[in-house]
């Protein structure tokens, strides 16, 4: 809810200053102390352990006043609400603080990222608030709050219309779930009451069929190679782009079957950024590897260890996935030998 009304003031801002950051920081910070206030409620006698992308340096310098205030304020708004005695700023602080756990392979540790997808939020697109739970170094639970997505399939061939934002229509706001050894689920994000369904991926018998998704922005993964991979496969249907998270919930949903991501060579993946899409996507039946085709390891703390990209389909597509992205980068590596002897 918090996100949803940072996203309307920011699209009603838009036109006022479209430079100005500050609205997606209020946000992001927003919804990292909303999730560790819940968590901290429910279970009070427990110090959390959480893994979150947010800390608070930038809060706690004299010049970070005025925004831990419009912080504070717009967190009290919910918490508020939600029948909670309202928070001092170091409350808020502190609860930020909580995210800064090492996380590793013994215990339970929260893993969140409070907006997923920061450009798709600024560009009035998609973006999740992302939370898991790990329990010595296995993800057990996941959680994907998704509140820009349609809840019904995806059907046009490009996925347009869908990976645009409709914030506050009917239809769109999804939540999806997933406890291991239970299933993956969704379900109406803004209806606590509404059913689950349990999802299943799709794992369609001819890739010609197949819809591949990867980001929105390039930056984040190389298009050009994605796009060469899935050629290989006999895709034939162009690529749905979207931002964030909601990625591993359409896979698990079904609305596609192919999920790549390859960015670029010094980037390093935070856990954060794979962790709640993970078991989501095992639950419902998928595979979720590096390039090389090994499981991602969520205990070695709060980065992935990865041999170059990610890569995420039913078992089918992404056995097919893996055979074509060794071919996709032998080609690679043929013509540059090819272009360097030249
Ligand atoms: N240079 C980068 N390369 C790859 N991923 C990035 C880069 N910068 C940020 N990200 C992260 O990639 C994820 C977005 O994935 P996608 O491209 O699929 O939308 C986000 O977690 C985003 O962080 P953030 O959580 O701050 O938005
Ligand atoms: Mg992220
Ligand atoms: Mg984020
Ligand atoms: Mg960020």
């Amino acid at each position: 809810m918090l996100c949803r009304i940072v996203q309307q003031q920011l699209s009603d801002a838009e036109k006022v200053d479209k430079q100005d950051d500050s609205p997606v920081t209020v946000a992001d910070y927003g919804a990292q102390v909303l999730v560790a206030w819940a968590l901290s409620r429910v279970d009070p006698d427990t110090r959390l352990s959480m893994v979150a992308e947010e800390d608070s340096a930038s809060l706690k310098d004299p010049s970070g006043a005025a925004m831990l205030q419009r912080i504070t304020d717009i967190v009290n708004s919910v918490v508020v609400e939600a029948g909670g005695e309202p928070l001092t700023g170091d409350d808020v602080i502190a609860l930020i603080d909580l995210g800064q756990s090492a996380g590793g392979p013994a215990g339970r540790h929260w893993v969140l990222d409070p907006i997923d997808g920061t450009r798709g939020f600024v560009g009035m697109r998609q973006y999740a608030v992302c939370l898991g739970m790990l329990q010595d170094g296995e993800v057990e639970l996941g959680v994907l709050g998704c509140p820009n997505l349609p809840q019904d399939l995806i059907t046009d061939e490009d996925g347009g219309a869908a990976a645009a934002s409709r914030s506050g229509e009917a239809g769109r706001g999804c939540l999806f779930l997933a406890h291991r050894g239970a299933g993956a689920y969704a379900a109406d994000l803004w209806d606590a009451a509404a059913p689950l369904q349990r999802i299943r991926v799709n794992d369609v018998a001819d890739n010609s069929g197949a819809r591949f998704m990867e980001s929105f922005e390039s930056r984040h993964s190389d298009h050009s190679f994605t796009g060469q991979v899935a050629r290989l496969m006999g895709v034939t249907l162009p690529p749905l782009r979207m931002d964030s998270q909601v990625k591993y919930g359409l896979l698990s949903r079904g609305d596609a079957s192919i999920f790549m991501r390859f960015p670029p060579p010094s980037y390093r993946e935070k856990i954060w950024d794979h962790c709640a899409g993970f078991v989501i996507v095992e639950e419902a039946g998928g595979r979720v590897t590096d390039a090389g085709g090994a499981r991602l390891d969520f205990s070695r703390g709060r980065w992935l260890d990865l041999d170059r990209g990610i890569v995420a389909g039913p078992p089918r597509a992404h056995a097919a996935l893996l055979t074509a992205v060794a071919a996709a980068e032998a080609a690679r590596a043929a013509a540059g030998a090819g272009s360097s002897g030249s």
